[in-house]
């Protein structure tokens, strides 16, 4: 072992999590190295995940709404389009953050590492640069923020040509005529619906009944209708028994129900597992639970004093917010910095077309959970901001308890999802009774108006139930 450089924290990764981390540590005046293995900072978030696919979004919602204005434009885009053509504005994008985050890790004094890193003692991480050189860093405290990747199940030939995974699917060359996506979990579900919307004949397929399990039946029910309504294929309750390119023109999926799916490329969105393998964490006393993740405490803390974890290592949320939350988190507890209050409650939010989004517990498991709760329900249609922007399938449910007062969850569907729900999560964080949002006045015409309509349906129905208790009924 060559001489380690000593530094007060090591972070490996740059993606959310580590940036965060070491941005945090540093701050607080700590030595800080972070060590990323490829040459751009940000991990799957900037590099082939989140900012990625919702700048294909953006473009997929405008060809969308052309096709809708039918009287003012006949819009339909050429025959082999070049997805580059797409997102041309990704790449300014990215150089945005890639300079934005170096500058920022300059600032703040944090010694960037090219290189892969892998335990070799509870405190010795060694990096090893493209060129093969080797250099060991040593640390008390060491944050592991390798974030993962694609899943590839053993019998989907995953080869980047004609069959991709989320790290490929954009270095497609054209847009093809049909796409098969294989899952129905967030991935799938947000890169069907932009595909479709871009003109592409896509088949979902899922062994699950419905896409998006996790979320209130209302906000699938509503993605699956405009999903099928743009053209798409749901097939539910379906395995897929074998998958491969036919060397000629097709990309064949044979289901267990004996139907066979053709496309031109297939996308697999089958989940994802964590960035662990290099790491070689044994050698720090460290081995993953059975899932493949790293264990943490609620210091974000490993089975081994001094070392941390943060991110999709860790497992669910598996989202770049929490990530960086995480990360933020971590640094401190590791450097007993103090690092204040932070709420338990996270959003979800999907960027499909339509946007879903949700904070606090749905419909259903409210139900399972305390019986007889309060629903109240606003449709976009029913609200003029909704009907001024055409966002007419959009809707806002707010769940109370069976009080008809205490917020246990709030889905919305349609745009603008993603946003507008950071006002419901504000008030159930801050113990408000739904009632907030009627003796409270937003701006009009707002599609926030719809909390209120809501809101009203509740207090209407407790008032009703109040009434009906009273009068002995
Ligand atoms: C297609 C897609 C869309 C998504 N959309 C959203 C979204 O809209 N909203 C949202 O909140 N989340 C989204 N996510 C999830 C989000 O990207 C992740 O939760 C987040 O990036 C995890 O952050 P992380 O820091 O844990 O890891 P990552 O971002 O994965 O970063 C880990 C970094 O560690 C580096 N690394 C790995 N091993 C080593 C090693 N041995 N040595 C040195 N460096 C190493 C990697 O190169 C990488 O740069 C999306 C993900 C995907 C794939
Ligand atoms: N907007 C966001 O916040 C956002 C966007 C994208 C990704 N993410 C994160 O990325 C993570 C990974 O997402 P994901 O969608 O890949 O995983 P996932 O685990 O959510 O979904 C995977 C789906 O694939 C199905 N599946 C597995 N093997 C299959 C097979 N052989 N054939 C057909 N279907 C199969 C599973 O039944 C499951 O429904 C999620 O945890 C999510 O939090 C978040």
């Amino acid at each position: 072992m060559n001489k380690p450089i000593a530094y007060d924290m090591l972070v490996i990764g740059s993606g959310p999590a580590g940036q965060k981390a070491a941005v945090e540590a540093a701050r607080s005046g700590a030595s800080v190295a972070l060590i990323e293995k490829t040459r751009k900072l940000g991990g799957a978030c900037v590099q082939r995940g989140t900012i990625p696919s919702k700048t294909l979004r953006e473009n997929a919602l405008r060809v969308r709404n052309m096709r809708m204005n039918a009287q003012l434009s006949n819009f339909k885009l050429a025959e082999d389009t070049e997805l580059a053509t797409l997102i041309t504005r990704l790449n300014n994008v990215l150089n945005a953050h890639d300079e934005y985050m170096r500058k920022q890790l300059e600032r703040t004094k944090v010694n960037l590492i090219h290189g892969r890193a892998r335990f070799l003692s509870p405190q010795d991480v060694e990096v090893e640069s493209v060129r093969g050189e080797k250099q060991t860093y040593s640390s008390g405290h060491i944050l592991i923020a390798t974030g993962s990747h694609p899943r590839k199940p053993p019998d989907i030939p995953v080869d980047h040509e004609h069959l991709f995974d989320s790290d490929s699917i954009l270095s497609m060359m054209y847009l093809p005529k049909s796409l098969t996506v294989l899952g129905g979990g967030v991935i799938a579900s947000e890169y069907a619906s932009i595909f479709q919307a871009l003109g592409v004949s896509v088949t979902m397929i899922d062994k699950y009944p419905h896409p998006l399990g996790f979320l209130d039946n209302d906000l699938t029910q509503t993605f699956l209708n405009d999903f099928t309504q743009m053209g798409g294929t749901w097939k539910g309750n379906t395995k897929v028994t074998r998958c491969y390119w036919n060397g000629m023109d097709a990309v064949i999926t044979e289901c267990d129900n004996g139907t066979e799916v053709r496309s031109e490329k297939l996308l697999c969105a089958a989940g994802r597992v964590a960035n662990v393998k290099e790491l070689e964490i044994g050698n720090a006393g460290l081995e993953l639970n059975d899932r493949g993740l790293i264990d943490v405490d609620d210091q974000l803390e490993t089975q081994v004093r001094g070392i941390y974890a943060a991110g999709d290592v860790i497992g669910p949320p598996s989202l770049a917010s929490a990530s960086m939350e995480q990360g933020r988190r971590a640094a401190c507890n590791s450097l007993e910095i103090t690092s204040g209050l932070v709420h338990s409650v996270i959003p979800a939010g999907i960027y499909s077309i339509p946007e879903l989004s949700s904070v606090g517990i749905s419909e259903t498991h409210a139900r399972e959970k305390f019986g007889d709760v309060f629903v109240g329900i606003a449709r976009f249609d029913e609200i003029a901001r909704g009907q001024i922007s055409g966002a007419l399938n959009g809707m806002l449910k707010i769940v109370c308890d069976t009080d008809g007062k205490t917020i246990l969850g709030i889905m919305i569907v349609g745009e603008g999802a993603t946003e507008l729900i950071h006002i419901g999560q504000m008030a159930l964080i801050n113990n408000s009774p739904v009632d907030i949002f009627v003796e409270t006045v937003f701006n009009f015409p707002t599609l926030a108006e719809a909390y209120r309509a809501a809101a009203l349906e509740i207090i209407h129905q407790r008032k009703s139930k109040a009434s009906r208790i009273k009068a002995g009924f």
